[in-house]
C-alpha cells in the first residue's frame, strides 16, 4: 500500500509532438483512480512510465514521497493487470499464480499458503488445476488479477483489463476488482476509455485530452460538475452554447439570447451546457425564466424515451422527453431550460 504522486510528466515519442505534457495527480493510500480518456489519448503511455516500462522525457513519479525514476520495473513492486491476459499457457491456473513466489523464492509451504488465500479471494479455489485453454475470458482475467495480487504489490496498474469481455461479465468483473480492492485496500491505477465503468468502481476520475488532464475529481464532481467542454461532451453533455457575453452576474448572452444559470461557479464561463433529459418540452407557454419557443425537426425512439431535435433561438437542441407526450415534425414546441442544471463551463 502506498501514496502515489505524478509530478509534471512529459514525454514525446518522435522529440516533436508531445504525448504528455505537464500531467500531474496524486492517488492517496488504498484508492482506485481511474484515468478515462479517448483512444490515443495517453493513458497507456502514462501507465507504462507510472510502471518503469517508460521513462518519461520529464517529471517524476513518487511512491510515498520518495522518487522512483531510478528504480527499475521489477525492483517497483507493482502488481499489473492488462487487457490480454498474458498467462502461461502450459502452467496450471495454481502455477500461474504461485510463479511470482516462486520467483521471490519463498517456501513451499507459504505459496501454498498464499496462493490458497488468493484463489479464494478472486473465486478461483475450484479452477486451480485447469490450465488457461481449459477457462473463458472472465476467468483468464480473473487468474491475472490473482498473480497480479498474489505478491503484495504496493500498487496495482490496471490496463482496460475487461475489454475483451462481454458486456455482462464486463459489470461482473469490474464489481469483483472493485470488492476486492477495497478488501484488500491497495493503491489502484485503472485504466478505460469506459465512463460507466469507470465511475462504477473510481474512488477519483482523471479525464484525459491530448495527453493532458482536463478535470480530476469524483465520478459525481466529473459527471454533474463538469468543466469543460470535453469533460462535459465525454459524459453526456448534448446542449452546448457559447457565450457571447454576461449580462448580470447569473444571466449570459447566447445567440442574442439571454440564459439565466444557478449553478454555482466562480468562473467566467466560455459555455454553458445542459443534458438533453434535464430540457422540458411542453406545448403551452408557461412564461417561464429560460424558457424559448421552437419546432420540432425530427426525432428518434430511444426506448423508454424520444429523442426531439427543435429548432429555437438558441439553436438546434437536442431533447429527450419520456412517451407520455408525443410531439410529431413541425410542432410549434417551448423548451425549457432548469437554471439550476445549466452548467458552466470554463472552456
Ligand atoms: N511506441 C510508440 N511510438 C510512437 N508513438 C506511440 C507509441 N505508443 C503510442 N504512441 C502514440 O502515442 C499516443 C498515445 O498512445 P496511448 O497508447 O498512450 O493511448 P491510449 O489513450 O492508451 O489509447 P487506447 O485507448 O487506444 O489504448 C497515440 O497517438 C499513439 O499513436
Amino acid at each position: 500500500m502506498a501514496e502515489v504522486t505524478i509530478k509534471n510528466l512529459e514525454l514525446s515519442y518522435d522529440k516533436k509532438h508531445d504525448v504528455l505534457s505537464d500531467l500531474s495527480m496524486k492517488v492517496k493510500n488504498g484508492e482506485l483512480v481511474s484515468i478515462l480518456g479517448p483512444s490515443g489519448c495517453g493513458k497507456t503511455t502514462t501507465l507504462r512510465i507510472i510502471a518503469g516500462l517508460l521513462k518519461p522525457d520529464h517529471g517524476n513519479i513518487l511512491v510515498d514521497n520518495h522518487d522512483i525514476g531510478r528504480t527499475p520495473v521489477y525492483k517497483r513492486d507493482f502488481g499489473m493487470v492488462f487487457q490480454s491476459y498474458a498467462l502461461f499457457p502450459h502452467l496450471t491456473v495454481f502455477s500461474n499464480v504461485a510463479f511470482g513466489l516462486k520467483m521471490r523464492h519463498l517456501s513451499r509451504h507459504e505459496i501454498q499458503n498464499k496462493v490458497k488465500q488468493v484463489l479464494e479471494i478472486t473465486n478461483l479455489t475450484n479452477l486451480a488445476k485447469r490450465f488457461p485453454s481449459e477457462l473463458s475470458g472472465g476467468q483468464q482475467q480473473r487468474v491475472s488479477l490473482a498473480r497480479a495480487i498474489v505478491v503484495n504489490p504496493r500498487v496495482l496498474l490496471m490496463d482496460e483489463p475487461l475489454s475483451n469481455l462481454d458486456a455482462k461479465l464486463r459489470v461482473e468483473m469490474r464489481e469483483d476488482i472493485r470488492s476486492i480492492q477495497q478488501k484488500l485496500h491497495i493503491t489502484t491505477i485503472f485504466v478505460t476509455h469506459d465512463q460507466q465503468e469507470c465511475f462504477a468502481i473510481s474512488d477519483h476520475v482523471a479525464v484525459m485530452n491530448h495527453g493532458k488532464f482536463e478535470q480530476i475529481g469524483t465520478p459525481q464532481d466529473i459527471y454533474y460538475h463538469p468543466q469543460t467542454l470535453f469533460v462535459a461532451h465525454f459524459v453526456g453533455y448534448e446542449n452546448f452554447f457559447k457565450v457571447e457575453k454576461q449580462i448580470e452576474n447569473n444571466e449570459y448572452q447566447v445567440n442574442h439570447q439571454v440564459i439565466h444559470t444557478d449553478f454555482d461557479h466562480s468562473y467566467e464561463p466560455k459555455y454553458l451546457t445542459i443534458r438533453p433529459n434535464e430540457i422540458d418540452l411542453h406545448q403551452h407557454k408557461n412564461n417561464q425564466m429560460n424558457e424559448f419557443n421552437g419546432k420540432v425537426v425530427n426525432f428518434s425512439f430511444l426506448g423508454g424515451s424520444y429523442r426531439y431535435m427543435i429548432q429555437t433561438d438558441l439553436g438546434l437542441l437536442q431533447v429527450d422527453q419520456n412517451d407520455k407526450d408525443k410531439f410529431d415534425v413541425n410542432d410549434s414546441v417551448y423548451v425549457s431550460l432548469n437554471s439550476q442544471l445549466v452548467i458552466p463551463l470554463l472552456k
